[in-house]
């Protein structure tokens, strides 16, 4: 019944489940605890976890989303008390995907918190000692994937909410051997790449013009540097593929971190992102520098997009935004990305008040559209990837793909304005495609190739879960 509710009434409670209230939640997750929902593997577990999986009174499991409670939304360190991020993700699998609610696993990997007041808190379920960090932490993390795929050999590991340092080493170690991605860097590139070709639309401009936008990024965190590395990629891609293209695609994007523009001047620099640094050559040209704020960038660079990711609330102040209507575009496009609501770079009010109708809003959290006057309204789009990972995980599922390929995700992202039965459809055709999908129940992997695109829909939809109620009361007329 829990189920039926929020399916019929996904737009009502998907802030509930989800973000913003699911932040919350997070925050007061010891105090509010009455029962265990998923499953939790500790640093104490070493060793432990090839039997404990079994535990789980499931025999089959569609779908798991791990945390280390690292990185909850632009909280912080929330350790053990991150579950709630999990399971608000699944129910969005069950509501948008169709995934039966039996066949979903909340993981938490509890290997301690840096958060100082947690530490202190007699009510806090988790380890109370310091984050274990090298090799020690990446050992654990190896034993839960062994144990779990030795169990479920076709689950599919999302993993969420992990700190960008771990995020990025775990995405490299594990994507080609295991059926699992990361939604934090992958799904939201995805998302952002969808919204950023929308914004090319809005302006009237043919699609092949993505690879013109200026697009400046405050943020280098897992999702700001999944953006650029994503949104590069399509970029090159438009522009033949080659190496004089990404060279064009990685000069349209301008990083600025906690310590300003991310240029090659940096020191200790992060490896993810020295490739988007900006080369001297370029700064002297633009009257830029390393460190310059995100101000002097914006009206430097007149972009036509700026993008946070950075987990500051506000950071888009009057100030930037008034940079931002010298724009070169007719439409420039804000994507206020950082959750929950407290943390958007800016609200929509600000963007529409100091920069006018013309311009394009949306925000990681949501929020409710503006009244212009004279009837005009002012949108407020969602970017979340909530609007991806339930197609990725369900076309990934249903295809039986061995890994969770840069294509399918590539091929998600095109189809995210469909309902996520078109996403889904769309990941299986490009698993088959790329020879990787092993079939799914009664569908092998050979009629799975045969289906036509209506049919690998139709396919898709009829694996979806659905709780249907009989009617039990019929009214006499
Ligand atoms: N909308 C979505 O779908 C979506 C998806 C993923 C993450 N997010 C949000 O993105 C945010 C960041 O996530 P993350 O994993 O990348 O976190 P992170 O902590 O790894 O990265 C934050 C980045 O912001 C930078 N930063 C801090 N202060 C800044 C400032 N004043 N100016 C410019 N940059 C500054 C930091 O240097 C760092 O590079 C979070 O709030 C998260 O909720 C949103
Ligand atoms: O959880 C969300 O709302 C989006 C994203 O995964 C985040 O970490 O902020
Ligand atoms: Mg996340």
């Amino acid at each position: 019944m829990y189920y039926k509710v929020l399916i019929d009434n996904i737009e009502e409670y998907a802030p509930i489940v989800y973000t913003l209230t699911v932040g919350a939640v997070c925050q007061n997750y010891s105090g509010l605890f009455r029962r265990p929902r998923g499953m939790y593997f500790s640093a104490e577990d070493r060793g432990e976890m090839m039997s404990m999986v079994y535990n789980w009174p499931a025999d089959q499991v569609d779908m798991i989303v791990v945390t280390d409670g690292s990185r909850i939304l632009g909280l912080g360190d929330l350790g053990v008390q991150g579950i709630g991020i999990a399971i608000g993700k699944l129910d969005l699998y069950v509501a948008a995907a169709g995934i039966n609610p039996q066949r979903v696993l909340p993981v938490m990997i509890d290997v301690g918190t840096n958060n100082e007041k947690l530490l202190k808190d007699p009510l806090y379920l988790g380890l109370q000692e310091h984050r274990l960090e090298g090799e020690e932490y990446v050992e654990i993390i190896d034993e839960f994937m062994e144990a779990v795929f030795s169990r479920w050999p076709n689950v599919i590991v999302q993993f969420e909410d992990f700190q960008s340092k771990w995020a990025f080493r775990l995405l490299q170690r594990y994507r080609k051997t295991y059926r699992m991605f990361n939604d934090d860097v992958q799904g939201t590139a995805g998302v952002a790449i969808a919204g950023l070709l929308g914004a090319v639309r809005a302006q009237g401009r043919p699609m092949i013009d993505f690879p013109k936008q200026k697009i400046v990024v405050a943020g280098a965190g897992s999702a700001g540097i999944g953006v650029v590395n994503a949104a590069s990629r399509t970029m090159a891609r438009m522009l033949g593929n080659n190496e004089v293209a990404f060279e064009s695609a990685r000069s349209q994007f301008w990083i600025v971190d906690a310590h300003g523009l991310i240029t090659e001047e940096r020191v200790d620099i992060d490896p993810d992102a020295r490739p988007f640094a900006r080369r001297k050559s370029e700064l002297t040209h633009q009257g830029l520098n390393e460190g310059a704020s995100l101000i002097e960038v914006v009206k430097k660079v007149k972009p036509d997009v700026i993008l946070g990711l950075s987990a500051v609330g506000g950071l888009f102040s009057k100030e930037v935004l008034e940079a931002l209507k010298d724009s070169s575009s007719s439409r420039p496009a804000i994507f206020a990305m950082s959750n929950p609501t407290k943390n958007a770079e800016c609200t929509p009010e600000e963007a529409f008040s100091i920069i006018g109708e013309k311009v394009v809003f949306s925000s990681g959290s949501p929020f409710d559209d503006v009244d212009l006057g004279d009837g005009k309204i002012g949108h407020s789009n969602q970017g979340n990837n909530m609007y991806l990972f339930p197609g990725i995980g369900l076309g990934t599922l249903l295809s039986g793909a061995r890994i969770v390929s840069d294509g399918m995700l590539q091929a998600a992202a095109e189809r995210i304005r469909d309902i996520t039965k078109e996403v889904a459809a769309a990941v299986v055709r490009e698993a088959v495609a790329e020879d990787l999908a092993e079939g799914y129940r009664d569908m092998d992997a050979r009629e799975l190739a045969r289906l036509s695109e209506e049919e690998t829909v139709d396919y898709v939809k009829n694996n979806m879960w659905n709780p249907v109620y009989p009617t039990v009361v019929y009214k006499k007329d």
